[in-house]
């Protein structure tokens, strides 16, 4: 049998031509573990199994695994997901499980993305990754790789991951581990995964960057940059997310000087950034979601230097639920109406528009904060699909005007939000926390968090 016709499920440390391992993989050969199959994980799962035809998705939740082996999306305002994931099952390209052992023992390209949070002290938690890793290296044969798509602190695969497969894998120099970080967004998902960007990959040993960047050559239509090595890939991921923060704190900064400027500050950015040198981005009530605010601390709890930008961006972006309090303070002030017993709804409680997210809201603080000061707090969100960790009445936005309101906090701006009658409502006090409302001449009083227009 000719090397072209051996089996070849295996691409690590294979001796077949590239070409061949291109076309093992695309057609099928190589078995493919997908672990985690949430709002990433499963568009991930579903173009691996759009691509090689042979995925195994596995997930902790019978819900999850249920919904998806009906042919079904448990991740919602996912364009296309439903039916990418109704194709691929119905062809038997993708099949979800909950037995990682079983799935673990049958794969060979184990693609794991489970999250990796903080835990109360704002240290990164690996305890889910470590421990699925620790589950998975006992059924790792020669020839297997581990690709970690999770965000992980710079040098996780290296000082943490590899010793933990070194330890359980039989022969641990047979297998690779590569890092190649997720570059994707809620909301586009397939788009991003399936080529919007170029990814990035970075193994522990060159041939675990050499099959990583073969994979993932067929897994993208954009290009493939290999890293030197598997810490810089992570240190990639995480210097994204803390530009990313760092420049949402300089955009928030710039709006808590707005009153004294008496400009508009999201507009005075918006032509700032007219010419190439500039992107400084919007500011706004706070910065949610288990990346931003998470990822500035995968640097700090890796480093001794001392690194004051970083850390003070996380101190102002945490501090904007508290600048839109404030403001909504001194104009009900204002307006006689103090916040003890006053109606106050708030408007979007997730972390970013029309996706089903808590984790790091800002809407915490706020809520938090509005029943500390005595109001009596209706929560406004038709997409969060848990109300129950704030404190405080829901509400349909169908039903808002019906509400005695004193005042409304724009914190999430849902496109539903648009179904809003502002007209039919008595006149409150508004903060608009995204720059997202049209009020003028609604006759309510507006407080835009960077408009520093008309405020003493
Ligand atoms: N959400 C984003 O915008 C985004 C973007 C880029 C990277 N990431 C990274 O991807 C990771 C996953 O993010 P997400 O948004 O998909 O998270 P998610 O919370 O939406 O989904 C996580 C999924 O993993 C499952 N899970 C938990 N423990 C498991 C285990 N031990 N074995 C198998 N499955 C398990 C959960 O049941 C859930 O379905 C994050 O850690 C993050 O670092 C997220
Ligand atoms: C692959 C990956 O990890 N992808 C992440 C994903 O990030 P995300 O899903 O967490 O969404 P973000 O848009 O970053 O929002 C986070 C919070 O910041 C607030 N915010 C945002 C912009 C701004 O100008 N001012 C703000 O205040 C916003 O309201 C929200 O609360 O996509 C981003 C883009 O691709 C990536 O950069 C980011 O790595």
């Amino acid at each position: 049998m000719s090397r072209s016709e051996q089996s070849l499920e295996r691409l690590y440390g294979s001796g077949a031509t590239p070409d061949e391992q291109r076309r093992a993989f695309t057609d099928g050969q190589v078995p493919v573990a997908v672990y985690g199959l949430g709002k990433m994980g499963l568009p991930l799962a579903a173009v691996y199994a759009s691509v090689s035809g042979n995925v195994t998705g596995v997930d902790i939740s019978e819900s999850v695994v249920g919904t998806i082996n009906d042919g079904r999306s448990p991740v919602e305002n996912e364009p296309g997901l439903e039916a990418e994931i109704e194709r691929n099952v119905s062809s038997g390209a993708l099949s979800a499980t909950t037995d990682v052992e079983e799935a673990a023992a049958g794969a060979s390209i184990h693609v794991l993305i489970v999250p990796t949070l903080l835990d109360d002290q704002d240290v990164p938690d690996l305890s889910t990754l470590t421990a699925l890793i620790r589950d998975i290296g006992m059924h790792l044969d020669p020839g297997d790789i581990v690709v970690v798509e999770s965000t992980v602190p710079p040098g996780t695969c290296a000082e943490t991951l590899w010793p933990i497969l070194r330890r359980t894998v039989p022969d641990p120099e047979s297998v690779g581990l590569a890092f190649c970080p997720e570059r994707t967004m809620s909301g586009r998902a397939l788009q991003d995964i399936r080529g919007a960007y170029p990814k990035i990959v970075g193994g522990i040993d060159d041939e675990s960057t050499r099959v990583a960047k073969l994979v993932y050559g067929e897994i993208t239509t954009n290009d493939v940059h290999a890293a030197p090595d598997a810490r810089t890939a992570e240190c990639v991921k995480v210097f994204e997310g803390i530009y990313r923060d760092t420049n949402i704190a300089l955009a928030n900064e710039l709006a808590m000087v707005a009153p004294e400027l008496g400009v508009d500050v999201p507009e005075a950015i918006e032509l700032a950034n007219t010419q190439p040198f500039c992107d400084i981005h919007r500011p706004g009530i706070g910065v949610g979601g288990h990346c931003i605010p998470v990822y500035p601390y995968f640097l700090l709890d890796s480093i001794e230097t001392s690194a004051p930008i970083v850390r003070m961006a996380r101190q102002i972006n945490d501090s904007m639920p508290l600048y839109a309090i404030e403001q909504l303070r001194e104009a009900m002030d204002g307006s006689d109406h103090p916040l003890f017993g006053a109606n106050v709804a708030v408007l979007g409680v997730t972390y970013r528009p029309d996706v089903d997210e808590i984790r790091y809201s800002p809407a915490f603080s706020v809520v938090r904060d509005l029943n500390q000061l005595g109001a009596n707090v209706y929560l406004v969100d038709p997409v969060c699909s848990d109300l129950s960790p704030f404190e405080g009445t829901p509400v349909a936005v169908e039903r808002l005007h019906r509400l005695d309101l004193d005042a409304a906090v724009l914190v999430t701006d849902h496109s539903a939000f648009d179904r809003i009658r502002w007209d039919r409502m008595d006149p409150m006090v508004v903060v608009d926390g995204r720059q997202a409302l049209t009020l003028s001449g609604s006759g309510h009083t507006v407080r835009t968090i960077g408009d520093g227009r008309g405020v003493e």
